[in-house]
């Protein structure tokens, strides 16, 4: 049986043995038989089939969309055109249902997801909406179905005996209609042989219904079939191979036989009609699906000949120019409305409260103030959702716009700052993922920046490097999408090959580590003698104070892998760094890469990725590249930004190390503005967005000259070396500021993001459903807590008849929130977690981050960039895989997390206390017990960490104590100013 996706159905069989009309519906495999009932209806022959033909028959229709047009439709040539320039993945075919529908047949999933993203179409002005097609489809039930015209045809039927011939056409609902049981003639059946050319198959399914057979079918099906002996001309195949090179489709395929020679189910048919014997082209209309097939026709004894129109089609389209392919789309994502009603009622209860409830009283001016001030953050906030976009690439029609060997050069840059954090054998692995990219290996380069200055690092590169050679080829040829050897060996159950490749990694990280545990590079690991000499010089150097060292690890020009494919460039980079001159951090190790990479590849595009986020997808430059080589859209792109997704969350995400809101909704908001935020990593820059503002034009191709030696040639170290010293930005104060990575905060990506859509430029948010980067979240609440604490500084630069308000207030913005989390394919319990850490970090890191800033406004302390540790430890882990908090260290965090925890609680069970024991001690209450219950209910990780827990991530005793100490002093404070 034909299969769903085939789109050459065995109809258009190539076949040039004579076949009955039987046969030919039947198709070649005797397993696909059909159950045919021979009989007769009004006194002539007929095919009597059960409903599940019709299935079968439209198994090759399972990829059809029709499309309605609701008031005028503009010529059947303009809408093939329409989605022939859309460049289709497959073929197609485009055909009339009647005056208002349209079918699209088309091939793949692909493509009909693609089109059918859209419901409503506009061509030359129609309105065009777009509907599935099941073999049930009816034209809304409109009666003009019943007597569709037939498909065009000619009149020229000169040649044949009888000249003449008719189709009749019949599709019916089985509601009001009248089967007639006397027409059905048993004994014609004997008249009937299967190679008779003339059959008139007739299904009356009030028939079938008396047999039993079809119950369950709504549908009435009369075939008739006319078709007889063939004939054609050379022309007409000329003409149908032209259509072919139009249309991409396969069409009826010619047989030389003489009677029925070939049944095609398509809507192709009118277009087809073009031919130059149009008399050999007859249709049916089964359910809406045309059968055609080709033969001259014989007069019926019964009817009259049927004069027929001429064929609309008699002069076939011209061959279309080659049309840029579509390579992306976008959407307003369907949420922008409800969040715009959301925002007009939210909007009218603020301002009603702040107008009426606030006059009351001159006292609560205060309370006024922070209303007001509360509203206005609200109010920032809503941009994000006035707008969201989704879009969606097509990194398969690629290679239709540009060839892959014309890709743009890609230049990666990975930062790494420290090897006890940041693990030289995880960086490795990232850059591993990214060397093993889907792209034309003379146009890629990883740049890995080591911040660290550490031999350790450059020593795991030197193996990463030869390691490379088999891991490559291993990827590309077993198709592997996790393309980090860390990530890919931790899903176990590997064989064959990858057993062969996991043992080389192990004792690559076997190495690693023992140079780890040394503390240095011990020259008796190392085997050649130039890598002997790099690691000889490396004795005083330390993280602050260090030349720069620059080493191509790999070559495009010279390295083959191991089956003799060029392998892409590798260079490793550790920039000067001296105690006089500022580093900048992550801005200042990524511009001294932008640098760098200017005197090797100069490649126009880049790519930043923090060392822990691994490619999880070989393709995503693909998809980048879909946005930048659209040339509508490429002269203000500036950065085409991936989402930050992670792995080994655990189940709730109790820390909520995903971030879903700021790295998914708040991008999506964005998008539908200016574009989104950069977030450091997974981000692809346009290399000239860096340098400059926004041109109009394109760049010329030659803005990106590369000098044609080895990189690894004394002339070009020489540049790159006085690109990455520590004093290159000495009296060049353009950088930091006009150039590169702004400096000045330490989320420097969020800051260029800002910096450069203020120059004009626009950002792409990408967000494809195989997350195309992956990092690892922190796994220990102070290093999540710090994370956040280190982005706060960066960014700085009531029961009376309210209560509903109030309550309307609260609880709306959570449900919508919660709704919007959802629908980002968030968990409810994920979404609880994300919630409850944002009100932890309320109460901790924002706390004192903004407290970092002021000290550094007043001189007292500078913030500093404090890595978030990338180490697992064993204990800590077990406990976060079974969703347990860790607050076993000693921190200020924690302190401020139980105090506030303690003094809710106590507040609950005191206004509870009060609430019973005082007549109307509730209305009073009602408020304050709901929002102490509900930090209550979200401190309860807190109780258990500082009274009930005996694991090693119960709070130390004496952070539990200060928090008693704090909380008695706030509660004794508050008693004195109350009372
Ligand atoms: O002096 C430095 C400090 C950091 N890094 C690198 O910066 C990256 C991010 O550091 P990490 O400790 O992992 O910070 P996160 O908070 O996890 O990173 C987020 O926040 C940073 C800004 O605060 C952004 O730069 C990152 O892209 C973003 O993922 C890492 O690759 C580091 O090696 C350096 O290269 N040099
Ligand atoms: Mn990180």
């Amino acid at each position: 049986m034909v299969g769903p996706s085939s789109s050459n159905p065995w109809f258009f069989a190539k076949d040039s043995k004579s076949r009955s009309f039987k046969e030919v519906l039947e198709g070649p495999s005797a397993a696909a038989k059909i159950d045919f009932v021979h009989s007769t209806v009004k006194g002539l022959p007929a095919l009597l089939f059960d409903y599940s033909v019709v299935s079968k028959l439209a198994a090759p229709f399972s990829f059809t969309l029709v499309e309605k047009f609701m008031l005028k439709r503009p010529n059947i040539d303009i809408i093939r055109k329409f989605f022939f320039n859309l460049k289709l993945s497959g073929a197609f075919s485009v055909g009339l249902m009647d005056q208002r529908h349209i079918v699209i047949q088309l091939s793949n999933d692909l493509d009909y997801s693609r089109i059918f993203s859209r419901r409503v179409y506009y061509i030359m002005g129609c309105q065009m909406r777009l509907l599935k097609w099941t073999p049930e489809f009816d034209i809304e039930g409109e009666p003009d179905i019943l007597h569709r015209p037939n498909i065009v045809e000619e009149g020229d039927i000169a040649s044949g005996d009888g000249g003449d011939g008719y189709v009749d056409t019949h599709v019916d609902n089985i509601v009001g209609n009248d089967g007639d049981k006397e027409n059905v003639d048993e004994q014609m059946m004997a008249v009937l042989k299967p190679e008779d050319p003339s059959i008139k198959s007739d299904m009356d399914a009030e028939e079938l219904i008396e047999d039993g057979e079809l119950v369950a079918s709504p549908l009435q099906v009369n075939v008739s079939l006319n078709a007889i002996s063939k004939e054609h001309s050379q022309k007409e195949q000329e003409n149908s191979g032209m259509y072919n090179s139009i249309c991409r489709q396969n069409i009826v395929e010619l047989a030389d036989s003489e009677e029925v020679f070939s049944v095609s189910i398509g809507m192709n048919f009118d277009a087809f009609v073009g031919g130059s014997s149009p008399n050999f082209v007859r249709s049916i209309d089964l359910l809406g699906l045309q059968f055609c097939w080709r033969g001259e026709i014989t007069s019926h004894p019964n009817k009259t000949p049927t004069h027929l129109p001429r064929p609309k089609y008699s002069i076939l389209p011209p061959p279309l120019p080659p049309m840029a392919p579509l390579l992306h789309t976008h959407q307003i994502h369907p949420r922008a409305n409800l969040n715009r009603l959301h925002f007009l009622l939210y909007s009218l209860s603020l301002l009603l409260l702040l107008l009426l409830h606030h006059t009351t009283t001159p006292s609560s001016f205060l309370l006024l103030v922070a209303d007001v001030f509360l509203a206005f953050m609200w109010l920032l906030g809503q941009g994000y959702r006035w707008r969201p976009i989704r879009r969606w690439e097509f990194p398969e029609l690629l290679s239709k716009a540009t060839a892959s060997k014309d890709f743009p050069a890609l230049d990666v840059f990975i930062c790494t700052a420290d090897p006890y954090k940041e693990p030289p054998v995880g960086v490795a692995s990232t850059a591993l993922s990214a060397l093993a990219f889907d792209y034309p290996s003379d146009r890629l380069s990883v740049y890995v920046s080591d911040d660290g200055g550490s031999d350790l690092t450059l020593f795991a590169f030197f193996e990463a490097a030869k390691f490379a050679r088999c891991w490559l080829p291993f990827c590309r040829e077993n198709g592997v999408m996790e393309r980090s050897p860390e990530a890919y060996f931790q899903s176990d159950g590997c064989d064959g090959e990858a057993e062969e490749m996991k043992v080389m990694f192990e004792s690559l990280k076997e190495r690693v580590d023992c140079a780890m545990e040394k503390g240095y590079v011990d020259l008796n690991l190392v085997n050649s003698p130039e890598e002997k000499e790099i690691f000889k010089t490396w004795k005083n150097f330390t993280r602050k104070d260090h030349p720069s060292v620059i080493q191509v690890l790999l070559e495009s020009k010279k390295d083959k892998d191991s089956t003799g494919h060029p392998l892409p460039n590798l260079i490793y980079i550790s920039r000067e760094k001296r105690p006089a001159s500022p580093h900048n951090f992550k801005a200042g190790a990524l511009n001294a890469l932008l640098r760098v990479s200017e005197t090797m590849t100069n490649a126009p595009l880049i790519l930043t990725l923090d060392c822990d986020m691994f490619s999880n997808d070989p393709n995503a430059p693909q998809r980048a590249l879909c946005y930048f080589l659209d040339k509508n859209f490429s002269p203000n792109l500036s950065f085409v930004q991936f989402p930050q997704r992670y792995t080994g969350l655990n189940k709730n995400d109790i820390y909520d190390g995903e971030f879903r809101r700021v790295f998914i909704l708040g991008e999506q908001g964005l998008d539908g503005l200016q574009g989104p935020n950069c977030v450091g990593t997974g981000c692809f820059f346009s290399r000239r967005s860096l340098y400059s503002s926004p041109p109009v034009a394109m760049p010329s191709s030659d803005e990106f000259k590369v000098q044609n030696c080895l990189l690894s040639s004394k002339l070009v170290l020489l540049k790159a070396e006085e690109a990455a010293s520590s004093e290159y930005e000495h009296g060049r104060k353009e950088w930091g500021s006009q150039i590169g990575f702004r400096y000045g905060s330490l989320v420097e990506d969020y800051y260029t993001g800002y910096k450069l859509h203020c120059q004009g430029w626009r950002s792409v948010f990408c967000n494809p459903d195989r997350p195309a980067f992956l990092g690892e979240a922190p796994k220990s609440l102070v290093d999540a807590l710090s994370q956040s604490r280190r982005w706060f500084v960066g960014l700085y630069e009531a029961s009376d008849p309210w209560f509903f308000l109030y309550a309307y207030l609260f609880l709306s913005t959570y449900v919508q929130d919660l709704i919007e989390f959802m629908e980002v394919g968030g968990l409810i319990q994920r979404w609880w977690s994300e919630q409850r850490m944002w009100l932890i970090k309320g109460i901790s890191c924002s706390t004192f981050g903004t407290l970092d800033f002021i000290l550094s406004l007043i001189g007292c302390s500078a913030p500093g960039f404090n890595l978030t540790s990338k180490v697992k430890k064993e204990e800590e882990n077990k406990l976060y895989e079974n969703g347990k908090f860790v607050f076993s260290t000693a921190s200020p965090f924690f302190v401020s997390i139980g105090t506030i925890a303690i003094v809710n609680v106590i507040s609950f069970i005191f206004g509870f206390i009060k609430a019973v024991i005082r007549v109307g001690g509730l209305d009073e209450m009602l408020i304050q017990l709901l929002l102490s219950g509900f930090i209550v209910t979200n401190s309860w990780p807190v109780y258990e960490a500082m009274f009930t827990r005996k694991d090693g991530g119960k709070m130390p005793e004496s952070v539990t104590k200060a928090s008693i100490l704090l909380s008695s002093k706030l509660f004794c404070l508050g008693n004195f100013y109350f009372t």
